[in-house]
């Protein structure tokens, strides 16, 4: 990251990497300032006005009084870069704002701006800075054919404080601003097209241009009287084979302000009156930046005071980068509006502004990529290996079918026994209770759960169901691969994980460089290691498609309970890695620093017996994964050993005590003469001895300093194994989604068995509106009753807004809540009991996550707010000012009232801005898995999934 200081030459910009993709970083970067100033144009040369600026350099513009001028006011000013009379727009381009307006491309918003009095040139300016963008963007997509990019442009004009659409003339010349929680600032019915190509763009630009209030003033004679703003949004993502699920969304600005002159300057009439309107406009902009160039914990930045700063609030001091052009006269007749561009100038390069990359990497998409890999899957399925006897295949399929038979027979029989069992204990209770027995609604059983049974006639429960079976008319043995393939994933994990310990032993054991905790330490590790290791083994037969299909629906009970029957391994897993990532910063702590084994420089006997050994140092393995994380500085052949086959790399390491020069590969028997490690003699069986104390001692260091660094980047390597986990997490949640889902198909009578398709019935965009405002409503209404998280509520209800594919995720969310609900029923108030093996959610327990979760809140208030927005809100939400405690007071009043819909949304936006999801007002939509890790890492909702899928014995 790099912070630019005031002044930084333009050349220096382009150094700074514009973007880490793959990265969701914030980046704290100031704007960056440049000025042109343009030739005397005819008005002034007629009247015999002389040029009163100069360029002393690329980044100094001064005053060049006139003779026997007083001055008083500064003469020179430095910014990141100027341009003289002569300068081409190309050049503007190039060194001022190319870096900033190819950010977007990367997922980065970015504004260019234009400010200058009236008939500086900022739109002539601007019109030439938005040709080349456009090319620059095309010739970018051209270059780049593994991603795919969609281009949108809107374009908007802001005239007389009444914002217009420059796009759309029949919306009207006064549309409505709305707060939008995610994107910020939205202009109601705003037109955006998508464009298909760039003759498209050049020629919606055109419009926009064309659609511009432009007027004749004193100083020119077709002046913009407005602030246009023309937005491209660029949205990229990679291509289909890639696999990777990740996009870029960024919107890229291009304002041209009207001009800031003074309203004397202006005609009378109409022009006066636009000259107020624009002033005001441009006053508020002046204020922001002078309230932002001063820090932005100066108090309030009145953003909300013009229209043009609402809706460039990201642009000034949020998530964007942004670069202003001040445009100039060079006229001695206008050098006050001429110094005072320069003034505003100088603000502006004080603003410091946190670009960071807008990735999207969705829940939905994730879905859509597991969906297609279901329907690869089931075309594969569907074709017949014309390697396989087709007669063999009949007689193995009947012995199947026959076994699946009897199957079924027990299942059914099972499943009798169940039901009466069932009906009779609901009678039981009904009668004692005299209220709806809630049941379980994931038990196997064939009969749906009360309150599913009673709504199968609503229209949304048809609906719901609809749309499960359109999302599971192969679930089965989707499911079985997908839990297999969720086995075999942590089983490499656990693998993996066990030989980074191996090789961390060796480090220690070998060198002596760890103490008698240290060696404890790796013993634990290891035993935790074994422990990750023993995951039951998938049975191969599964991954063939044929037999899974044939198996689908009896095994699938089967793979579940066995899935149960590993219980939390996954969690477990996780919580394992947790431990080796403390016992290795542990590790790390006893590192040696001045307690080397080999003291001052002298070979002790274990040093010597080492050698003995002829074991290179540090190069304790020849793993070609191990070789990634650990570096030898003695072997620079280590780099070449990349190629060595998985053969050797899982083969244990050769060396022992008696081992022979003769045996060891050539590169290490070598190793140890290198010039780096000191001469060493290698006699055989002759230890090696030091030749000088200094090379000694400088070897020393070195072991020292690649063990630290062996041990850093082992850490690194369980951070990243922990992140694995956290995503096959992910993965189960999603399985028991499936399932649930599934469970609803049976519970609802659908006969998976006989593939039977359940028709697509798509809901018009307006009546599936209205379903999910209906369901909505009725989730944030179990949220209240279920206490549920309120950072899960803000999520869901942030990132789930309507969209036609975000039906699933409120289908499921919704039969969630539905059975936490008749779950918190059926077991009451009731503390879950203690010490028995079976993990329970209650009520009384999610009352507590959910305190513990605003106290987490509570205390966030204090970082996240500065002063003055904490006792804003305090006001707002009437709690004194003065009165104890008024942080917890003020977080108890969030989503507090379930039936309220701007509480509801307020509260949404408080809690993101607390826990992050909204840098600068901007949540970018993001992976929703990974975001549900609890910041305090308590991770409530994360743990109530947990127990509800142990409850529902998944
Ligand atoms: N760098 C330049 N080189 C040559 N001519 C220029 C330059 N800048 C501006 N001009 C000319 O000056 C005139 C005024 O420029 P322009 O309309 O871009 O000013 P403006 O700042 O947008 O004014 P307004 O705020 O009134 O809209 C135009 O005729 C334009 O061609």
């Amino acid at each position: 990251m790099t912070i630019k200081t005031p002044g930084t030459p333009a050349s220096k910009i382009h150094t700074t990497p514009v973007t880490t993709p793959g990265g969701h970083r914030v980046k704290e970067e100031k704007i960056v300032v440049t000025v042109r100033l343009r030739p005397l144009n005819k008005r002034e040369q007629a009247s015999k006005d002389h040029v009163a600026w100069d360029c002393l350099d690329d980044y100094t513009i001064v005053y060049k009084p006139l003779p026997h001028e007083r001055i008083v006011q500064p003469t020179s000013f430095t910014f990141d870069k100027v341009f003289g009379s002569d300068c081409l727009t190309e050049a503007v381009y190039d060194d001022g704002v190319k870096s900033v307006a190819l950010s977007a491309l990367m997922g980065i918003n970015a504004t260019i701006f234009a400010y200058g009095q009236t008939s500086s040139g900022k739109t002539y300016t601007m019109r030439g800075i938005t040709e080349k963008a456009v090319n620059d963007i095309y010739a970018h997509m051209m270059n780049t054919p593994e991603r795919d990019f969609r281009i949108k442009i809107s374009g908007i004009e802001i005239y007389n404080e009444n914002v217009r659409d420059l796009l759309n003339s029949e919306s009207g010349c006064n549309l409505k601003l709305l707060d939008d929680p995610e994107k910020g600032t939205m202009i109601d019915k705003l037109v955006e097209e998508t464009v298909i190509n760039d003759h498209r763009l050049r020629h919606l630009i055109g419009i926009c241009e064309a659609q511009r209030q432009v007027g004749e003033t004193a100083l020119n004679d077709t002046s913009s009287r407005s602030h246009q703003i023309i937005r491209l949004t660029i949205e990229s993502s990679p291509r289909e084979s890639t696999g990777c699920v990740k996009s870029f969304v960024a919107s890229l600005n291009f304002v041209d302000l009207a001009g800031s002159e003074r309203a004397s300057q202006t005609n009378a009439g109409a022009r006066l009156r636009e000259g107020c309107h624009i002033n005001l406009s441009l006053m508020t902009l002046t204020t922001v930046i002078r309230k932002l160039s001063v820090g932005k914990r100066s108090g309030h930045v009145p953003y909300r005071d013009s229209k043009l700063t609402r809706i460039l609030q990201h642009s000034l001091g949020g998530n964007a980068r942004t670069a202003i052009i001040c445009t100039l006269s060079p006229a001695s007749s206008h050098v006050e509006q001429t110094r005072n561009t320069l003034f505003f100038a100088s603000r502006a390069k004080e603003v410091t502004n946190n670009a960071q990359v807008n990735m999207v990497v969705s829940y939905k998409q994730l879905v859509k990529h597991l969906q297609k890999e279901v329907a690869r899957l089931e075309a594969e399925l569907r074709t017949p290996d014309p390697s396989i006897d087709k007669d063999l295949m009949i007689q193995q399929m009947e012995v199947e079918i026959e076994e699946l038979r009897r199957q079924r027979d027990l299942a059914q029989s099972q499943v009798d026994q169940l039901r009466k069992k069932v009906e009779e204990e609901q009678q039981s209770k009904l009668s004692e209770l005299n209220c709806p027995v809630a049941r379980k609604c994931l038990s196997f059983s064939g009969t749906a759960s009360p309150k599913l049974q009673k709504g199968k006639d609503s229209g949304r429960s048809n609906r719901a169901m609809n749309t499960m079976g359109r999302q599971l008319s192969t679930a089965p043995f989707m499911l079985i691969h997908e839990i297999r393939k969720l086995e075999n994933l942590q089983e490499q994990l656990g693998d993996e994980a066990n030989r980074a310990l191996e090789i961390l032993q060796k480090e220690v054991a070998c060198h002596r460089l760890g103490n008698q905790n240290a060696s404890e330490t790796i013993a634990n590790l290891q035993k935790e290691i074994k422990v990750m290791r023993s995951v039951k083994p998938a049975p191969k037969e599964v991954e063939v498609g044929n037999a899974v299909a044939a198996n689908k629906s009896s095994n699938l009970k089967e793979e579940i309970t066995r899935l149960h029957s590993q219980g939390s391994t996954i969690a477990d897993l996780e919580e394992q890695l947790e431990n080796v990532q403390k016992s290795i910063d542990k590790l790390i702590m006893s590192l040696p620093s001045s307690n080397c084994q080999l003291n001052n420089g002298e070979a002790t006997p274990k040093s010597m017996a080492l050698s003995k050994k002829k074991i290179p140092p540090l190069a304790s393995s020849n793993s070609v994964n191990e070789q990634n994380f650990i570096r030898s500085p003695c072997t620079p052949s280590s780099a070449s050993k990349h190629g060595v086959d998985l053969d050797i790399e899982n083969r244990p390491p050769k060396f022992d005590d008696h081992m022979s020069g003769e045996t060891q590969p050539k590169s290490e028997r070598d190793a140890p003469k290198s010039e780096d490690c000191g001469e060493v003699s290698s006699k055989e069986g002759t230890p090696y001895r030091r030749s000088s104390s200094i090379n000694m001692r400088k070897m020393q260091q070195m072991f020292q300093n690649a063990a630290e660094e062996n041990v850093k980047n082992i850490k690194a390597y369980v951070t990243e194994l922990k992140e694995r986990v956290a995503k096959l997490q992910y993965q189960k949640q999603l399985l028991v989604c499936q399932v649930l889902e599934l469970e609803a198909n049976e519970a609802a009578g659908h006969n998976l068995d006989d593939n039977e398709y359940i028709p697509d019935i798509q809901e018009s965009p307006s009546s599936w509106k209205v379903t999910f405002i209906e369901q909505r409503q009725q989730i944030i209404e179990l949220w209240d009753l279920c206490h549920v998280s309120i950072i899960h509520r803000t999520q869901f209800y942030l990132l789930f807004k309507g969209d036609p594919s975000d039906q699933i995720y409120i289908e499921v969310e919704l039969r969630r809540l539905t059975w936490l609900q008749q779950h918190f029923s059926e077991i009451g108030n009731a503390s879950p009991a203690q010490g028995g093996n079976e993990p329970t959610v209650s009520l009384s327990s999610s009352i507590r996550a959910l305190k513990r979760e605003r106290e987490f809140l509570a205390k966030r208030l204090m970082t996240r707010l500065n002063a003055d927005e904490r006792e804003y809100l305090y006001m707002k939400w009437d709690v004194p000012l003065d009165s104890k405690q008024r942080k917890m007071q003020f977080i108890n009043k969030l989503w507090k009232n379930p039936y309220d819909a701007l509480h509801i949304h307020e509260s949404a936006e408080i809690v993101a801005k607390l826990v992050g999801f909204c840098e600068g007002g901007n949540m970018p939509k993001e992976m929703f898995e990974l975001n549900f890790a609890h910041p305090s890492d308590k991770r409530p909702w994360f743990i109530a999934w947990n127990q509800i899928s142990d409850l529902l014995h998944l």
